[in-house]
């Protein structure tokens, strides 16, 4: 490899997360150093850099020369599999860092580790960030949100960096703040991940009764979440079950969405927020009832035995004959989610909430609130309202307090009786 400046970051972890997170950052005029235990994910990434535009993204096959080839103090952002993959990349690369060196791991990783690795590698005099990453393979292209936490002198080093790579929204700023101390970042990103897991349950199930209850076709229901996607509940993740659909099977007759397996599994960092409910003493119900609901959905061969025994047992369908005025359904379906979408955020801050004081972190809600207006998976125009609401009172109780909150939850009690009403039918 020809001779070439140093550069000024690196990052080490090229599958979906770690590719995209180095090229947006090469792409944003920062030259990048890029390595991966499996080198054909080093060459495949160097050939986007050039297809993509040219971009200043070098590859290196063995850590010592990656490490190298970085600037110092050397700022190295890891994206691998949480736990022991990022011990054993710690082990590679702090070989070659040096004292005032900087390592950031970007991945889901468990709050306690990141504080574990923070004491270890300041024995070697390096600093740690944990940075909890949201946006998947395309906020991390184009601009996820990040939640750094950790030793704030490192932040400092790349703050200029992450100001420019994360998402930026127009009236709010990037998608970025430095966090805390300690694993505060990777607890911001673990609630951020069980708050994502509620908003999927929700959805789901305001699915189920649209389609269940109202007997909605396909396109009714894209009509339906393309119009609440215009009003309070404008988000992303309201915005691709709008567009899911829409979308025809081309491997066969019918919608893709009515071939989708009703099954699913998990990661853990909504385990995790589980957890950290019960340990805290703090009141989950809406992000507990979708870890349940994930736990469920994976028996799916227990699912399908129990529906043949109920219903030789004569339990029926007992929503088929109900009167469904549809048109008044979406409308109180669209409110009882709102509703009910105020209840889980409000969970989610409570348990940060509470954490903060635990350790004494002193987080800013608000600026959680701003932080997760773009780039990553819970972006939502409902985020403006809970920041404004911290703006309001910085130590408010509790979400469903502020006056705003609570009368939008109060203008909706009617409309969610009448669903919780034709659901038991
Ligand atoms: N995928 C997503 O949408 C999101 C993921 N995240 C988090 O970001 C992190 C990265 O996620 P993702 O990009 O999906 O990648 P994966 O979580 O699938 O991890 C794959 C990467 O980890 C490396 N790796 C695995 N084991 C080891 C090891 N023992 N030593 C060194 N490297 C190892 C792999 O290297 P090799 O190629 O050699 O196997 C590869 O680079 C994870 O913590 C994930 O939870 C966060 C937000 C969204
Ligand atoms: O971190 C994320 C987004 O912020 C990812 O979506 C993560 O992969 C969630 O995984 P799972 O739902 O399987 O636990």
């Amino acid at each position: 490899m020809a001779q070439q400046p140093l550069t000024r970051i690196g990052l080490a972890g090229l599958a979906v997360m770690g590719q995209n997170l180095a090229l947006n950052i090469a792409d944003k005029g920062f030259p990048i150093s890029v390595y991966n235990r499996t080198t054909s994910k080093v060459d495949e990434t160097v050939e986007r850099a050039k297809e993509e535009g040219n971009l200043p993204l070098y590859g290196f096959h063995d850590p010592e020369a990656f490490v190298k080839s970085i600037q110092k103090p050397r700022v190295i952002i890891m994206l691998v599999k949480a736990g022991a993959p990022v011990d054993q990349t710690i082990k590679a690369l702090s070989a070659y860092l040096e004292k005032g060196d900087c390592i950031i791991d970007g991945g889901n990783e468990w709050y306690e580790n990141t504080e574990r690795r923070e004491k270890e590698v300041a024995e070697l005099g390096l600093l740690y960030l944990g940075m909890g990453v949201s946006g998947g393979e395309e906020g991390a292209r184009r601009g996820p949100s990040m939640m750094p936490g950790g030793s704030i002198e490192a932040y400092k080093y790349i703050e200029d960096i992450l100001l420019k790579v994360a998402a930026q929204v127009p009236d709010s700023g990037p998608c970025v703040t430095y966090i805390g101390k300690g694993g505060s970042g990777n607890f911001v990103k673990m609630i951020h991940n069980g708050i994502e897991y509620g908003d999927m349950q929700l959805i789901a199930e305001a699915y189920d009764v649209l389609k269940s209850v109202g007997k909605l076709t396909n396109e009714e229901l894209q009509s339906a979440f393309t119009e609440w996607n215009k009003g309070e509940l404008l988000s992303f993740l309201i915005e691709i079950t709008a567009d899911i659909f829409g979308i025809k099977d081309d491997k066969g007759d019918g919608y893709l969405v009515d071939k989708v397996l009703d099954k699913t599994g998990m990661k853990g960092t909504g385990k995790w927020t589980v957890q950290q409910a019960a340990e805290l003493s703090v009141a989950a119900p809406t992000i507990e009832a979708s870890l349940d609901a994930r736990f469920l959905s994976g028996l799916k061969d227990e699912r399908v035995e129990a529906a043949k025994i109920f219903k030789s047992g004569g339990f029926s369908d007992i929503l088929t004959d109900q009167h469904v005025d549809k048109k008044q359904l979406i409308d109180d379906v669209r409110k009882a989610l709102y509703a009910a979408k105020i209840c889980s955020y409000a969970q989610g801050m409570n348990l940060i909430r509470a954490k903060s004081v635990e350790k004494g972190w002193g987080l800013e809600l608000g600026e959680l609130a701003r932080i997760w207006k773009g780039g990553c998976i819970i972006r939502a125009i409902f985020l403006d309202r809970i920041k404004q609401a911290y703006d309001r009172n910085a130590n408010l109780a509790n979400l469903l307090v502020d006056p705003e909150f609570a009368k939008e939850i109060i203008d909706r009690q009617s409309a969610w009786r009448r669903v919780k009403g034709k659901v038991a039918g």
